[in-house]
This record gives C-alpha cells, sequence and structure tokens, in this order.
C-alpha cells in the first residue's frame, strides 16, 4: 500500500500558486480528518472549509459554531451590506447557533410579499456589472441540445491529451499513447474545451446563458462531472482568487434582477447531498437531518422533495450564509487522490420565482392567496402568488457538484462510499446513455431512473424540461487515460439527449376566467350576428366564398370551443401539481374544494353546458344554410378541378368524393362526442343541484340557456333534450346521413344558377325544428 502511495505522490501536481501536496497517510483517523487543512484549494468559505465533517453517517458531526472567516466576495464585490429588510436574518459572526432549529429566513415562516426582491433593492454592489447583453437576449430557450463542455485541469506533467480550441473545439489522445502505432487517435468534438485555472472564461462559456434562462423561466441544470480530483470542486465552487459558477452564478442572479425593473422576484435557495444513497438537507439542523432524511415523492416531472429546508435569499450576502452553512456540512475526505475529495453528491438549487412589478408599487388588487382555485401551500411554505392579473413564473436552477468516480481505495470507509458513488455514477451512465439511445433512434425504453436517488432527483430535468450544461473535468495525467476516456465517451453520449425545457407560468386565474369569458361573449355575438344574415348572404356569395364562410364560422366555434375549455382546466389547476388538467369525468366532485370553488366548477361546467349547446345548434344550423350535398360536391369539385388544372375531372371527383365522406364522418363523430360530453356535464349540474351546492346565485346562472337559432332567434330548451339524435334512434334521419345520390350526374352549369335546396331538403326532418318547434325555427325558411 505505501509503495501505491508514493507513486500516486506527485500525481496531483499543480501549476503556480498550487500549495505543494501534502504526504498522503494511507490510515486517516477522523481525528486526522478535523486537524486536516485543504492545503491545495483555499476555501471560498474560509475556516468552514477547514474541517472535515464526519465521513460515516453514524459518526457524522456537524459545526456547531459558526466559521470564523465570513465568505470572501466574488472580486469586485464592495463589501458594504445592504440595508436589512425587516426579515433579513441577523445571524452573522455574532449568531449564538449556526444551525437554529428554524431560520429567520426560512420560508415556511415569512410571508413571501415581505421579501420580495427587485431592481430597486439589489445592492449594486451585488451585481457583477459584466453581464452582457447578448447574454441576457441569446436564444437559449430554443436549445434543444445539452451544452457539453470539457475541462482539463492542468498538470505539471506531460499531458496525455492534445485539445484543440478552434471551431470544431475537440479533444483527443497524444498519439503516442494510442494502444498501437497505427491507430489514429478518436476525436471527441465538444461545445468547448477549456484549459487552465482562470474560472471567469469557464462561467462566461458553460454557465451564464443558462444562469440567465433560469432567469427567464426555463429550468436550467449544471453540473460537473469526472474522475475524482479532476476539478469538479474547483469548476463549480472556486477558491478566494477564482471564485466558481456558483457565486458567479448568484451574482448574476442579482445582476438580472437589477436589469429588469418590470418584474419583482422571490428567491429560495436549499442545498442538500446525496451521500451513501440517502438525501441529507445541509441547511436543516443535524439533529433533523439525520432523523428526518429527505424524501423524493413523485414520479416523472412531478418529482418533490420533502422535508427540505428553503430559505429565503435578497442579496449576495445572505446567498454566501446560506452557502457556507451547507458547504461546512459537505462530507469531504481525504483519498488517495485528493486530499479534500467530495464524498457525495450535492445540489444548490434556487428556485426563482418572479412576476410583473406594478407601477407604483401597490397595485391595490386583493391577495393572490384569496384567487379561485388557490389551494393550501405545499410542505415548502408559501410561495408567490399570482396577484391583480399578473402571473408568476417559476423557475429551478440546480447547480450539482457531483462525488468524483475513482478505483478502490486504501482505506474501508472510502471504499463503501466509493461503491455508492460508483454505482450511482454508473446508473446516471445508463440513464443518460438510454435516453441518448431514445432520441436518436426514436425508441421509448425503459429509462432506469429509479435504480439511484441521483437519477431520481434528477428526472424531471433529464427527461427534457430543463436548460442542461455538463462540465466533463479531466485529469490529463498519462495514468488516468482510462477514467478520462471514460468520461468523454460519457460526455458524447449526454451531447445526444433531447430537451424540451418549457417555461412554467402559474396565471392569476380570476383575471384569466375574466379574460375568457370576456372573448367567449364576444366571439358567441359575431357568430351570432354572421349566422342572422347567413341565408341573405350565402346566396350572394361565389363557391370559394361560401367555403370561407363555413371555415371562418368553423374558426369562431372551434375558438369557442377552445376557451371554454381554458376555463375549465384553469379552474381546476392544482398548483402543487402543476399543469393537471380537470378530472377526466366531469361527474366526480371534490369534497376537498371548498363551497366557493365548487360553485366556481358549476358556473363553468354551465357555461360549457351553453356552450355545446351553440355549438350543436350552430353546427345545424350550417348544414341547413349550406347547399345540397351533391351541390356541395359540385362546388368543391369545380374549385378543386380549377385548382389543378390538367388533372383528369373523375380523379378530381373522386378524390373530392372521398375528402368529403370523412368529413362528413368526422362532423358525426364531433356531433355524438359532444352530445355525450354534455350529458356527462348535466350530471355533473344536477348532482350539485341535488346536493344543493349550486343555491348560492353563482355570477351568471344558466342552467338552460337560451339557444341561438340558425337564424339568430334565442329560444330556450330542456337542459335534457339534445338537439342532436343518439345512436340507436332510427325514426330520426340525421342531417349526416344524407346519400351521395345524383352526385355523379352533376354538372358545371348548375352552379350558374342560384343553389336553391329541394323540397326533400325542406321536408326534412331538421332536428333543430324538433327541438325547437316548427314556428321557432322559421328562420330557416328564410334561406329559401
Ligand atoms: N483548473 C484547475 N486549476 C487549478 N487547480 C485545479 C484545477 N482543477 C482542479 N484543481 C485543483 O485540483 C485539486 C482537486 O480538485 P477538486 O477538489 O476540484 O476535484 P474534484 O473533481 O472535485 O474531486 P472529488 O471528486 O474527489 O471531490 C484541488 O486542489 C483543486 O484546487
Amino acid at each position: 500500500m505505501a509503495s501505491s502511495t508514493s507513486s500516486l505522490k506527485g500525481k496531483l501536481v499543480r501549476p503556480v500558486p498550487f500549495t505543494p501536496k501534502r504526504p498522503l497517510s494511507t490510515t486517516t483517523t477522523a481525528d486526522d480528518l478535523t486537524r486536516l487543512p485543504r492545503l491545495s484549494t483555499p476555501s471560498i468559505l474560509g475556516s468552514a472549509k477547514k474541517f472535515k465533517a464526519a465521513l460515516s453517517s453514524e459518526s457524522r458531526t456537524r459545526l456547531t459554531s459558526k466559521a470564523k472567516t465570513p465568505l470572501p466576495s466574488v472580486p469586485g464585490t464592495p463589501t458594504s451590506s445592504r440595508p436589512k429588510t425587516p426579515t433579513t436574518p441577523r445571524r452573522g459572526t455574532d449568531s449564538p447557533l449556526l444551525f437554529p432549529d428554524v431560520s429567520d429566513m426560512d420560508v415556511s415562516r415569512i410571508d413571501p410579499e415581505d421579501v420580495l426582491v427587485d431592481f430597486e433593492t439589489v445592492e449594486p454592489g451585488d451585481v457583477s456589472g459584466e453581464i452582457d447583453v447578448s447574454v441576457l437576449e441569446a436564444d437559449y430557450g430554443k436549445e434543444d441540445k445539452v451544452l457539453v463542455s470539457i475541462r482539463i485541469r492542468p498538470t505539471e506533467a506531460t499531458s496525455a491529451w492534445e485539445a484543440s480550441h478552434t471551431i470544431p473545439k475537440s479533444i483527443k489522445l497524444g498519439a503516442q499513447y494510442t494502444k498501437s502505432s497505427t491507430t489514429t487517435p478518436q476525436e471527441f468534438r465538444f461545445d468547448e474545451v477549456l484549459t487552465g485555472s482562470e474560472n471567469k472564461p469557464v462561467y462566461n462559456a458553460v454557465a451564464r446563458s443558462h444562469v440567465c434562462a433560469a432567469m427567464d423561466g426555463y429550468n436550467a441544470v449544471i453540473f460537473a462531472y469526472g474522475q475524482t480530483a479532476s476539478g469538479k470542486t474547483f469548476t463549480l465552487t472556486g477558491d478566494q482568487d477564482q471564485p466558481g459558477i456558483i457565486p458567479r452564478a448568484m451574482k448574476d442572479v442579482f445582476a438580472y434582477i437589477r436589469r429588469t425593473p418590470t418584474r419583482e422576484y422571490l428567491l429560495r435557495c436549499s442545498y442538500l447531498e446525496i451521500y451513501n444513497e440517502a438525501i441529507h438537507d445541509l441547511l436543516a439542523p443535524p439533529s433533523s437531518s439525520v432523523s428526518q432524511p429527505v424524501q423524493i415523492q413523485g414520479s416523472g416531472a412531478n418529482v418533490v422533495l420533502t422535508p427540505l429546508r428553503e430559505e429565503v435569499v435578497t442579496s449576495l450576502k445572505s446567498v454566501r450564509e446560506v452557502l457556507e452553512r451547507g458547504e461546512g456540512n459537505r462530507r469531504t475526505a481525504s483519498t488517495d487522490w485528493n486530499e479534500r475529495s467530495s464524498r457525495s453528491h450535492s445540489v444548490f438549487r434556487v428556485v426563482i420565482e418572479s412576476r410583473e412589478r406594478c407601477a407604483g408599487g401597490e397595485d391595490g388588487a386583493p391577495s393572490g392567496r384569496t384567487t379561485p382555485g388557490f389551494r393550501p401551500p405545499t410542505p415548502g411554505g408559501p410561495k408567490l402568488q399570482a396577484r391583480g392579473g399578473r402571473s408568476v413564473q417559476t423557475s429551478v436552477l440546480s447547480l450539482i457538484d457531483l462525488a468524483g468516480s475513482e478505483k478502490a481505495t486504501s482505506d474501508k470507509e472510502r471504499t463503501r462510499e466509493g461503491k455508492y458513488i460508483n454505482t450511482s455514477l454508473l446508473t446516471l451512465g445508463t440513464v443518460i446513455a438510454t435516453l441518448a439511445e431514445n432520441s436518436s433512434k426514436n425508441k421509448a425504453d425503459h429509462v432506469p431512473f429509479r435504480n439511484s436517488k441521483l437519477t431520481r432527483m434528477l428526472q424531471p430535468s433529464l427527461s427534457g424540461n430543463a436548460r442542461i450544461s455538463v462540465i466533463c473535468t479531466i485529469n490529463p495525467d498519462t495514468s488516468a487515460i482510462g477514467e478520462s476516456t471514460s468520461t468523454l465517451l460519457f460526455a458524447q453520449r449526454i451531447k445526444k439527449v433531447q430537451l424540451h425545457a418549457q417555461k412554467k407560468e402559474v396565471v392569476d386565474t380570476e383575471a384569466l376566467l375574466e379574460r375568457y369569458r370576456k372573448e367567449i361573449d364576444d366571439l358567441k355575438k359575431r357568430l351570432a350576428e354572421r349566422e342572422a344574415d347567413a341565408p341573405v348572404r350565402t346566396r350572394r356569395l361565389s363557391a370559394r366564398e361560401q367555403l370561407d364562410e363555413s371555415r371562418a364560422m368553423n374558426d369562431l366555434n372551434s375558438r369557442i370551443r377552445q376557451l371554454t375549455k381554458l376555463i375549465l382546466t384553469s379552474q381546476t389547476v392544482d398548483e402543487s401539481k402543476g399543469d393537471e388538467s380537470r378530472p377526466s369525468s366531469p361527474a366526480k366532485i371534490d369534497f376537498d374544494m371548498s363551497p366557493y370553488q365548487l360553485q366556481q366548477e358549476l358556473l363553468a361546467a354551465r357555461q360549457q353546458l351553453e356552450t355545446q349547446a351553440t355549438q350543436i345548434l350552430s353546427l345545424e344550423a350550417a348544414l341547413l344554410a349550406r347547399p345540397q350535398l351533391p351541390q356541395m360536391h359540385q362546388i368543391a369539385t369545380k374549385t378543386r378541378y380549377e385548382e389543378n388544372l390538367g388533372e383528369p375531372l373523375r380523379a378530381v371527383r373522386e378524390d373530392v368524393e372521398k375528402e368529403w365522406i370523412e368529413k362528413l364522418d368526422k362532423e358525426k363523430k364531433t356531433r355524438l362526442k359532444l352530445e355525450e360530453e354534455r350529458q356527462a356535464l348535466a350530471a355533473f349540474v344536477r348532482k350539485f343541484d341535488s346536493l344543493g351546492l349550486g343555491s348560492l346565485p353563482p355570477p351568471v346562472t344558466i342552467l338552460n340557456p337560451p339557444m341561438p337559432t340558425p337564424g339568430g332567434i334565442m329560444s330556450t330548451v330542456a337542459e335534457v333534450e339534445s338537439p342532436v339524435r343518439l345512436p340507436g334512434n332510427p325514426t330520426q334521419p340525421s342531417l349526416l346521413e344524407e346519400q351521395w345520390d345524383g352526385a355523379d350526374e352533376m354538372s358545371f352549369e348548375l352552379l350558374e344558377k342560384p343553389i336553391i335546396p329541394s323540397d326533400s331538403r325542406k321536408a326534412s326532418r331538421s332536428p333543430v325544428r324538433e327541438v325547437l318547434g316548427e314556428k321557432e325555427n322559421r328562420p330557416t325558411q328564410k334561406i329559401y
């Protein structure tokens, strides 16, 4: 063992300003660990980093006193602290406890409205001043591939790898290190290939656009992957001289807020680690962290971590305080390869909620918490509410430092940890490989997300709903060629994963519903006007214009349908569950809902009934208003023939006939479906009424909505009666069941004459007439 250790000496040789490596001990005691300073990379966390956390969950110790040295600022940050908001934590060097049971900024204890950050409250010193407009305006939302970069750690020894920094940026093994002299080394191409010890260009190239994307409403994940001691922590956290991605990202978050005077933000941070396949909250007090490990609940895109402490941050100072506390709790240990190796995967998450600022700062609108559809907040505490018509945009920025993969080590405890680390990284590799395979071959193979906590937690992001940037770090030494090659292969696979990140908005339901209702009213008015003068106008229109007219009516109807559906969906949106739409069975009543919410449901159901009745009648009206089927066939054939001169008339006719059969069949199905929905809704309304829930007067109460007749006369029908015949009622031939009789005999001359429906059509038993009565249906006679 001693010889293996000595052979490792000098492998992590770093250029200036690196300090010489401490001679490695093969037998590290817990005592040693608490004394070991991190010699090679001075931590940005000051003395907090000087502590080594205990290495197993049993013997793990937490810091019980606050680090003496405050977290150094990112260069250029003025040290003046921002004025405190009433709830800004007063903990600091004078704090009696580093892990109070309840933090002042714990989101569950505060009113989000009191801790909003906007361009006025951001301290100029919290802003990098470097944010570049082109990054803010970058088209990051459309990027559907993972941004994959390689960072090669500097070495004083000879590097086994050759990097090309010109486009295409690539890396390949030096020819002298390939297995045989005849083999050409494989060239790996990536978005970025970075070298050197400067963290700023690394941040700009791999992280800045993702941070801006997160501020703009997209979920974003940035993670570092690589062999142990290859530079993941250096890249993400950095040190005093070279702050890494996390501190720079937080600075840009505040810079972004400062540059966006139109919005206000609520920022919540959490910090966790996955150690030996258990998730620990790095911000929770040690007692509750051990007794209540964080659980992953939910599945698919709705993964929830609970209990997980989230703390509101209002300035860089409060971010530093949170980071410092969490960092002090991370499990690191000296391994044969790295004096301060991360033994866990750590995840720093910032939930960014924002909404439009209202002019003057106070809109006088009622609190979002009283908006209909609001459900009690999830255990994570209160969230920013959509308010006064302003929707809330939510996104999560996750910054992940993975534990390094490694070979067997000389220490038993490290070997046990290493097994867990390697297993979860292996699962990550398998998940990525399957996702890549699925995207490139259009397959839907099972993805084993559940095989490790890491992949389960990352499932929503890896499944596509996040902008992802991966930095794969490489140890360039010749002794690490194997591991570096496998890192490059991992990087190549993840490049193939397909992303489709979407912004998530929670709307102010009341305002939105109002908008929808208004639009529906307008549309209905337009529809009624068109229907009223349809009979007269139709006679004057050319064949093409008649088709256009019919299309326009259809468009109006489908927009009304769409909006009605939206009303139902937005009223039943459960904020904790994301975009869940209304239950599939409208007859199901949710007894957890408040009477007011139930009433809103009832109102929506009634409105839908009304709209459906209107739709069904409009369909009938359109059918009655349009020419007889053979004539329609003729019109369509003529139009098509003119459009495709040169095609044989017979072929055109056959095509048109086929299309019309399909069209009529579709129409029939739509009407039957509408009727089924209508009946289900009617049952829903009846159920409400039988429970006495509909007795309170809703804003609009229309149980038997006035139904527009084709000619514009309004009437009322019994709610149970349907204007559509259901299957199995052979006594009423449907308008849709007309035959193609005579269609073959048509000639274009017919079209020159006014289109007059035949007597048989007049005599046909229209369901509209049946329902409304012959007299009320008189407008249909105006057609003639
Ligand atoms: N690009 C770099 N420039 C200068 N020093 C670096 C660079 N990358 C890594 N180092 C140094 O190499 C050592 C190991 O780096 P680091 O701890 O970041 O590795 P790691 O990949 O996080 O390891 P582990 O997985 O074991 O936690 C540290 O002393 C760090 O300061």
